[in-house]
């Protein structure tokens, strides 16, 4: 074989050939390898280095003028609520001049062979019901009073799903100052006699106190495990802001929330991530049908794809107040509807009522446990909510998920009903 190296020509067998190339491919790969190695060493130093100021100096900063450490409560302890207050309950007891120590989650107490949820979390420091296998931080403490989890409490984290929150909300009316702030977890909205509102604008006029919200890509039981995610937390300055050091602020914010698997993005739109995580679920619920049927990954996307588009048009007619790119540029936006798309719990229980034909709340009884597939629920707003403005046909998708759910239009529909109104869609884009 005669070939040109370095400008000379040379003549060598076949076999030394492949020998030579061989032998240069490996230590290219390898000298490869040892760079990305070294890159990510570096990495993860700093990533180190941002994970310990977040916990320490951030903290520090906002130290100097604290009055009393922020004392934190969790709404909620199903598979997100208990995990959520896991990373809550690990940051508090590495910043204590920050936090209380002791994070209280309010848990909807029920009884598992005879005896309490609550007890068994406190003194096995397992939620064996909806997070069972996760060891959870000794400062954790369930609570099954609602009003007492929440006395003298700075922040409250709702984690509850979604349907439960208007009666939670009355509950706690009343009995919570207007200092105290709050985050919340849950993808869904309120629609009633004042439209369609986000949930953090529900629990804001309700309860009179400042709400954000976090979403993201984030499937509970990879969070749980400490499997690398990220996350975005939205919360807009309140008008009567105490100062840093007296309040809550995005630095607070993060140092709640921010660990070394789970990292967060801390922005200004709460309208564009509640959105974004309220109507991906009902995306999931399509793709689930189209993958059930076992039309495959193509039938998926082209649900994701006409979902995207929905989320974001539905986003600008309703809540003008929320960025596109945040749709695309954060985690609470296409990333978490690919991850919910992929292995979400709305993807489980529509496969199972394509593959069974069984209903949505046979499925949801059937595979969840106890756990709740809130685009069953969220389908529904939005239907009820686009029919009373008059919008129906600008959302196809939505609109054909919630027709299959809740008046047994047949599966194989979907793809007919979506291209009729597609076009609408695309024209309004
Ligand atoms: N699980 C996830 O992967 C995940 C991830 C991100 C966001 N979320 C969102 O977080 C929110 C909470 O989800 P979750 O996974 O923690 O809940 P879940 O689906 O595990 O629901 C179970 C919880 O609901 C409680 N519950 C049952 N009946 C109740 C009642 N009548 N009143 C009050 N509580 C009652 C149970 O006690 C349990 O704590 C949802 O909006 C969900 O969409 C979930
Ligand atoms: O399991 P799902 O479908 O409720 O999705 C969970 C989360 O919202 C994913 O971020």
């Amino acid at each position: 074989m005669i070939f040109n190296y370095l400008g000379r020509t040379t003549s060598i067998s076949f076999k030394r050939f492949y020998h030579f190339t061989n032998k240069r491919l490996r230590v290219t790969t390898s000298r490869r390898i040892q760079k990305i190695m070294a890159a990510t060493d570096r990495l993860n130093q700093t990533s180190d280095i941002i994970s310990h100021s977040m916990q320490h100096s951030d903290s520090t900063t906002s130290l100097a003028a604290l009055e009393k450490p922020f004392k934190v409560t969790v709404v909620g302890s199903g598979n997100w609520g208990t995990t959520i207050a896991k990373v809550i309950a690990e940051n508090t007891a590495l910043n204590p001049q920050l936090f209380a120590r002791r994070v209280d989650m309010w848990v909807f107490d029920e009884k598992i062979n005879g005896k309490n949820l609550t007890e068994i979390i406190n003194t096995q420091h397992e939620n064996v019901k909806y997070l069972p296998g996760i060891e959870l931080p000794e400062n954790l403490y369930a609570n099954p009073d609602l009003l007492d989890s929440v006395r003298d409490t700075d922040i409250i984290v709702f984690n509850i799903p979604h349907q439960f929150l208007p009666r939670i909300v009355q509950q706690l009316k009343g009995h919570v100052s207007k200092h105290v702030r709050a985050i919340s977890c849950l993808k869904g909205f309120e629609v009633g006699p004042k439209g369609v509102q986000l949930l953090s604008s529900y629990v804001t006029e309700e309860l009179g106190i400042q709400c954000g919200a976090l979403s993201g890509a984030n499937l509970a039981p990879e969070v749980a495990l400490e499997h690398w995610s990220e996350t975005t937390v939205a919360y807009h300055m309140p008008a009567d802001y105490r100062g840093e050091g007296r309040d809550v602020d995005h630095k607070v914010l993060k140092a709640l929330f921010h660990r070394p698997y789970f990292h967060v993005s801390v922005i200004e739109d709460v309208a564009g991530i509640s959105i974004a995580g309220a109507l991906k679920n009902v995306v999931a619920l399509g793709c689930g049908f189209v993958e059930g049927l076992g039309w495959g990954n193509n039938a998926a996307a082209a649900i994701q794809r006409v979902g995207l588009g929905e989320i974001i048009k539905f986003g600008r007619m309703f809540f003008p107040e929320s960025k596109v790119e945040t749709y695309y540029q954060e985690s609470a936006g296409v990333a978490d509807l690919i991850t919910t798309c992929s292995g979400g719990r709305n993807v489980k229980v529509a496969k199972a009522m394509a593959k069974t034909g069984k209903s949505a709340e046979e499925c949801e009884k059937e595979l969840l446990n106890g756990q709740s597939a809130q685009g069953l629920i969220t389908c529904k707003e939005v239907h009820e909510w686009l029919e009373s403005v008059n919008h129906l046909d600008d959302f196809p998708l939505f609109e054909a998920v919630y027709q299959i759910v809740y008046n047994n239009v047949p599966m194989d529909k979907l793809p007919d009903m979506i291209e009729e109104l597609d076009l609408g869609l695309k024209e309004t884009a």
